[in-house]
């Protein structure tokens, strides 16, 4: 599903390059709900933009289904991660004057979906996340909570190989991120959604069945959680 091989970035500076990711290696499977963990600095959102196409590499891979992304135009990304991917941000990134359903249908009109079959998949989505009732509501009435589920099923709608949360719990409170974060799990149980989930939140670590720590650009821990390493 997504395979990170060899992976090394760094950044330019004049003739000065910074080294910021040092040979990552790792695989995820479909259906794989991962927490990507590391401190301030450590490298986790250059990592994350890599992973979705956002910058190339300075050396190395990622294959997502197969298909190396590093090696794509822009045009050809474009369309890949509207196809590919899904993104939850912290800050949810609702358009204000769009209702809750208007917001999860959006990548869909960009697919040209017909209007019907969009408004049903938002809906059926929007039902899931627990919003059934709130589809004509603007994001200002709703809770932070709440908003994010609606950029949750945002992210869902397309159908995507993969989904990308950076901080997604970042701006909650602890009893809803724990909501957040059940919901995450429920939706990788039952519709088998994989998830790479960037985070600093130690709950959302102990959570997840994997976690991929990063310390100053080098991959230290992969596997179950067993507590934070040095
Ligand atoms: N565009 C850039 N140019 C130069 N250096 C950068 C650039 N972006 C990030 N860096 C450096 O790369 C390192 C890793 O940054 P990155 O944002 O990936 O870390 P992070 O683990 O996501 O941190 P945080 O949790 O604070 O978001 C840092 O030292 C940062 O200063």
């Amino acid at each position: 599903m997504l395979a990170v091989n060899q992976l090394s970035h760094s950044f330019k500076n004049g003739v000065e390059a910074t080294p910021v990711l040092n040979e990552i290696d790792f695989h995820i499977a479909k259906g794989e709900m991962v927490a990507l963990l590391g401190s301030s600095g450590s490298g986790k959102s250059t990592l994350l933009n890599l992973m979705a196409g956002l910058m190339k590499p300075t050396t190395g891979s990622i294959l997502i289904d197969g298909s190396p992304i590093e090696k794509m135009s822009e045009n050809q990304l474009a369309e890949f991660r509207r196809s590919h991917i899904g993104f939850i941000f912290q800050s949810y990134e609702l358009i204000p004057h769009l209702t809750v359903r208007e917001n999860v249908e959006l990548p869909l009109v960009f697919q040209a979906v017909k209007p019907k079959e969009r408004r049903d998949k938002a809906v059926s989505l929007l039902t899931k996340v627990g919003l059934g009732e709130k589809t004509e509501m603007f994001p200002s009435q709703l809770s932070g909570g709440q908003q994010q589920r609606v950029s949750i099923a945002r992210s869902l709608v397309t159908e995507p190989a993969i989904v990308f949360a950076d901080e997604p719990t970042g701006n909650l409170d602890t009893k809803t991120e724990k909501e957040i974060i059940d919901l995450l799990i429920e939706l990788n149980g039952t519709l088998g959604i994989t998830f790479v989930i960037v985070t600093h939140e130690l709950e959302v670590a102990r959570r997840a069945r994997r976690v991929i720590q990063l310390r100053d650009g080098r991959l230290v821990e992969d596997g179950a959680w067993a507590g934070e390493t040095g």
